[in-house]
């Protein structure tokens, strides 16, 4: 058997069609949904999560604004430009890109943006909205996967769902996510005893650890649906994911690829949060 693959920059092209036309309705509106990111420091690879979010945001129509702070910069002045955003109309959607220096305190800057306005749902206020059911600003990686598994028509109710990783930005959502549509949900880390065989019982496993090479063919049930989160670096410098893609893919029925998988999706998860925000806008004015 060889997998279908879960192309994430196809299904990513497809939505930004969808969102680019709902951002001309939104501008009939006299509405123009806007995106703020704020970026601190120079890592490479932040860097190129950032570009790629612009080009996405231009490209589908949002009023995307680039705050590019200094490594030095200190938390107050941090806190000072989230807390004008958060007061600027023009802003539906507030970011600040991961992983921030070591003076700045990320908890403290998430919970700092106003819960409205929080795309990436790492707040408290959404973190609680997630887990109790309701609605509200969720992170885009988790919703970017739902987004592709229901392209695909997985089937989720009753499946059973093993996700490895707990990390705030994907696991823990992600098992949120998969449990609101009733799958039935495992988180393993790395205190779990014997990994492998709960990841046989999996029918969709998804791979969050950071770790090349954690999963092969033999670690999977014959049909599973595998997602793999992973970004790492091999010796070549390419960039690879978590599983072992050549195995997995003999066994399993679905599997996403490094890149253009749940990297591209990670981006249409954070629009599709930021094009929801400013249609909510156009129902307060009516
Ligand atoms: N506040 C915050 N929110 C985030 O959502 C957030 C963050 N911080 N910090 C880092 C992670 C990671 N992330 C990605 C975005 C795009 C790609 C992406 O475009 N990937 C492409 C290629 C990337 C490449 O070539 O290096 C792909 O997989 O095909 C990947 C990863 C967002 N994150
Ligand atoms: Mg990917």
């Amino acid at each position: 058997m060889t997998a279908t693959i879960l192309d994430g920059t196809k299904v990513a092209k497809r939505a930004d069609q969808v969102f680019q036309e709902t951002v001309q309705e939104l501008k009939q509106h006299q509405i123009i949904p806007g995106l703020a990111v704020i970026l601190v420091g120079d890592n490479p690879a932040s860097a190129v999560y950032v570009r790629n979010k612009q080009r996405r945001a231009e490209k589908i129509g949002l009023n995307y604004q680039l705050f590019h702070l200094p490594v030095t910069v200190s938390q107050d002045e941090l806190l000072e430009l989230i807390q004008r955003l958060n007061q600027d109309p023009q802003v539906d959607g507030l970011m600040v890109q991961m992983p921030l220096p070591a003076q700045i305190d990320a908890m403290v800057v998430m919970n700092t943006i106003a819960p409205e306005k929080d795309v990436d749902g790492f707040s408290i206020a959404n973190v609680g909205r997630l887990w109790s059911g309701m609605f509200g600003n969720f992170p885009g990686t988790p919703r970017g996967i739902m987004r592709l598994l229901h392209e695909y028509q997985v089937p989720i109710a009753g499946q059973h769902a093993v996700v490895i990783g707990r990390s705030d930005i994907v696991g823990k959502p992600m098992a949120a996510l998969l449990l609101r549509e009733n799958a039935t949900v495992t988180i393993a880390h790395s205190h779990t005893r014997d990994l492998r065989s709960l990841t046989r019982q999996a029918d969709i496993l998804v791979v969050a650890v950071g770790q090349a090479g954690l999963i092969s063919g033999a670690d999977i049930k014959p049909g599973a649906v595998v997602v793999d989160v992973g970004m790492n670096r091999n010796e070549a410098g390419k960039l690879v994911g978590d599983i072992d893609f050549p195995s997995v893919a003999q066994v399993a029925k679905m599997v996403t690829p490094v890149p253009g998988g749940v990297g591209p999706m990670t981006i249409t998860g954070l629009l599709e949060q930021v094009v929801t925000l400013a249609q909510r806008r156009v129902e307060q004015n009516d």
